[in-house]
């Protein structure tokens, strides 16, 4: 009985079955597992069924970096118009310097100190020639803020860095090849037969995408160890400010730079591995009516940003539907029921969503320190958020990872516009 049922589960989507999660159903289906010998083939049951975990992904360590040097957000718009050569346009600075006071920044980090910009005279312009300065930059560079996730993410998980089988890796800061991916694998020692996905161009959704793909890999290889990273530096965004592109001041005002990584992996073994947040749903939406909202070129003078000013009011406007469907896999709690990480990419998308959905001010906070003591780290902010939330949950004494609640939503904002969805649940705290 208990084989049909496992044999029919495999026909059906996996991340769309409500039911497919509850607990009885692992139990089951560990219990058919129990009765056969792992990766031996069993009559009715299809043979690749062996090669697959049996419990959904998990994350099983969190790390997150920095670059050493902090830039106060009070003193960043005098920074900014002298170091690209702009102070006399007092007008533009004191629009800026409104726009950086009401952002909810206290401090952002950057690896473009002055030396670094003065060296680099054509990235501090508006839009002279600058792709291989940028390039430069970040081929070396965000390889190496990765890393130093990276080594944190291991220490957290305590297992040799051997047994990690797969690497995905995001980025929206430099195109080369072979990849960031390569380079880390190196840094960090790697398997030469780590297995890489590398993902660039994911904006501020590179966070969610990079967990998606590290889900199917995890569920679908057993045994799989996915170290999944998201890398981020601004060196390729940087510019002049100009009147005439004033969302890229916007972008100016809240973007910084980090790095995040997880280890992903199903069926923890116990007492070596402990579970942080099962993945149980991830999912794209690209908005309606929203062509152009977030979109970005390369050209010869970098990465060239677009942002409509109605992002807020989009997200707000499709927030309702596309967070409910996500649910289904939960039974549908309450918005205030569950734990929230949210892109930090600007207070207003917050204050949208906590409005529309009617969120009491505590459900965003761990999103709100995060862009207030990091500023937007495009893709790697969730996973930031992430490391927050199971933070506080041990400071403040809550039985799980999800400050106390069961199930949580991770949303990634970026570009299309496209809205990626996972729906977490937490694990017991440890600490
Ligand atoms: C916290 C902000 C940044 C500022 O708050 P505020 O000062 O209360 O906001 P306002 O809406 O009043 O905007 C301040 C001024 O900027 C103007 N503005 C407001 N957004 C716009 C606009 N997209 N266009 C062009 N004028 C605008 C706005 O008209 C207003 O002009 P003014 O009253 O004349 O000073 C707030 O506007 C906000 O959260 N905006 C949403 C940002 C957003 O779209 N985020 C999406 C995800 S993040 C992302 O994709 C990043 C990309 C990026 C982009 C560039 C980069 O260099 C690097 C990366």
């Amino acid at each position: 009985m208990a084989a049909v049922e496992f044999a029919e589960s495999s026909n059906v989507p996996r991340e769309r079955t409500s039911r497919y999660y509850r607990k009885e159903r692992i139990e089951a289906m560990r219990a058919v597992l129990a009765q056969t010998k792992l990766n031996k083939p069993r009559p009715g049951l299809p043979s690749h069924q062996h090669e697959r975990g049996i419990g959904p992904a998990t994350v099983l360590a969190i790390g997150t970096a920095h670059p050493p040097t902090p830039f106060e957000q009070a003193t960043y718009p005098d920074f900014y118009f002298e170091v690209t050569g702009c102070s006399d346009n007092t007008a533009l600075k004191n629009r800026f310097r409104r726009i950086c006071d009401r952002s909810g920044i206290d401090t952002r980090y950057f690896h473009m100190t002055q030396k670094l910009l003065q060296e680099n005279p054509s990235i501090c312009s508006y839009m002279d020639d600058s792709l291989d300065a940028r390039q430069d930059i970040a081929i070396k560079e965000v390889p190496r803020l990765a890393e130093r996730a990276a080594i944190k993410a291991l220490q957290d998980w305590g297992q040799s860095r051997s047994s990690i089988t797969h690497v995905v890796f995001a980025t929206t800061s430099g195109i080369n090849m072979p990849g960031a991916d390569l380079a880390l694998s190196r840094l960090l020692g790697l398997r030469p037969t780590v297995n890489r996905v590398m993902l660039y161009q994911q904006g501020s959704l590179g966070g969610s995408t990079a967990m998606r793909v590290a889900k199917d890999l995890a569920e679908n290889n057993k045994g799989a160890r996915v170290l999944t990273v998201v890398s981020e530096i601004t060196c390729f965004t940087f510019r002049a400010p100009n009147e005439e592109h004033l969302d890229n001041l916007i972008g100016a005002s809240i973007c910084s730079d980090g790095a995040s990584a997880l280890i992903i992996g199903s069926d923890p073994k116990p007492g070596l591995e402990t579970p942080l947040y099962e993945i149980h749903w991830c999912g794209q939406t690209i908005l309606p009516e929203s062509d152009g909202a977030i979109e970005a070129r390369l050209s010869q003078a970098g990465l060239i940003y677009h942002l409509m000013q109605d992002v807020p009011r989009l997200m707000s406007r499709n927030s309702q539907s596309i967070l409910s469907e996500a649910l289904e896999v939960a039974d549908f709690p309450e918005w205030n029921d569950i734990f929230w990480a949210v892109h930090p990419g600007g207070k207003t998308v917050l204050d949208e969503i906590e409005r529309t959905l009617h969120l009491h001010p505590d459900k965003l906070e761990a999103t709100r320190e995060v862009l207030r003591n990091y500023g937007s780290m495009q893709g790697a902010s969730v996973l930031f958020i992430l490391e927050q939330l199971r933070k506080r949950s041990v400071e403040l004494e809550h039985p799980t990872t999800g400050e106390g609640c069961e199930w949580g939503l991770v949303i990634g904002i970026g570009p299309g516009l496209t809205v990626e969805v996972t729906v977490l649940r937490s694990c017991p705290t440890f600490g």
